[in-house]
């Protein structure tokens, strides 16, 4: 479980994006995370994700305060948490080479990861593409690539940033079930979106951002 504390968050540039925001994402729920545009739901996953250091607050991962654990353990405890960005970065290569890639710097063989990952494909539908150059790609096939890349070493913590932006009907709804099953089987899932209605289907809390702080509440609360 992450848990982020009176975190405070501003970059060189400009003023306070984040001013005493407080959460917790924990295993077994998807939590939606919403709010306007420019209130800081990236910022808040990327500090909840140990990418970003807030300049004032706590970052706890099951217990530990990140920021101050020993490197070794820093880096234990963010190999079990998943930031997957709005725009994914892919690396050359197919498909199936970035949705193994991972776990081939998890350090797991390639035969190994080469089937964790198909299985992570199948999950979201996206198998017939392995061989497929990822360059190639529309931009909802490549989200579901890098969503597929995060699936696939099974993280405790899954951080998703408008994962259904690109998406069609029929993908939306698959990875609405993805999500939900995730949870269901033990991980934690955070979902930032602008689709309240997406939001209040597969969230059990949802988290409004604005004005610099985290306002945690119901679906019911918040989202309908
Ligand atoms: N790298 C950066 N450098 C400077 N300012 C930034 C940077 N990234 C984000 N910001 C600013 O921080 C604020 C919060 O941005 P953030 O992307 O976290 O919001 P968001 O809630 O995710 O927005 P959206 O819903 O539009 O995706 C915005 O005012 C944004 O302009």
């Amino acid at each position: 479980m992450i848990r982020l504390e009176d975190v405070w968050y501003r970059y060189d540039s400009g003023d306070w994006v984040l001013r005493g925001a407080s959460l917790e994402i924990r295993e077994g729920e998807v939590l939606a995370i919403v709010g306007p545009n420019g209130a800081g739901k990236t910022t808040l996953m990327k500090i909840a994700a140990g990418i970003y250091r807030p300049l004032r607050g706590r970052v706890e991962a099951w217990g530990r305060e990140l920021w101050t654990a020993p490197g070794a353990e820093r880096l234990a405890l963010r190999r079990r948490i998943v930031y997957v960005h709005e725009k994914p970065i892919l690396i050359r290569g197919t498909v199936l080479d970035n949705i193994a890639y991972g776990l081939r710097i998890r350090g797991l063989d390639r035969e190994e990861a080469q089937r964790r990952a198909e299985e992570a494909a199948k999950l979201l539908g996206i198998d017939m593409l392995l061989d497929r150059r990822a360059s190639g790609l529309s931009r909802g096939q490549q989200q579901l690539v890098a969503i597929a890349r995060a699936l696939a070493v099974e993280p405790r913590i899954l951080l998703l940033d408008e994962p259904f932006a690109h998406l069609d009907r029929e993908k939306r709804r698959l990875l609405l079930n993805v999500l939900r099953k995730q949870a269901d089987n033990g991980t934690g899932v955070a979902v930032a979106t602008h689709d309240t209605y997406l939001a209040a289907r597969v969230a059990n809390r949802a988290v409004l951002v604005e004005n610099g702080r985290a306002e945690t509440g119901s679906i019911d609360e918040l989202l309908l």
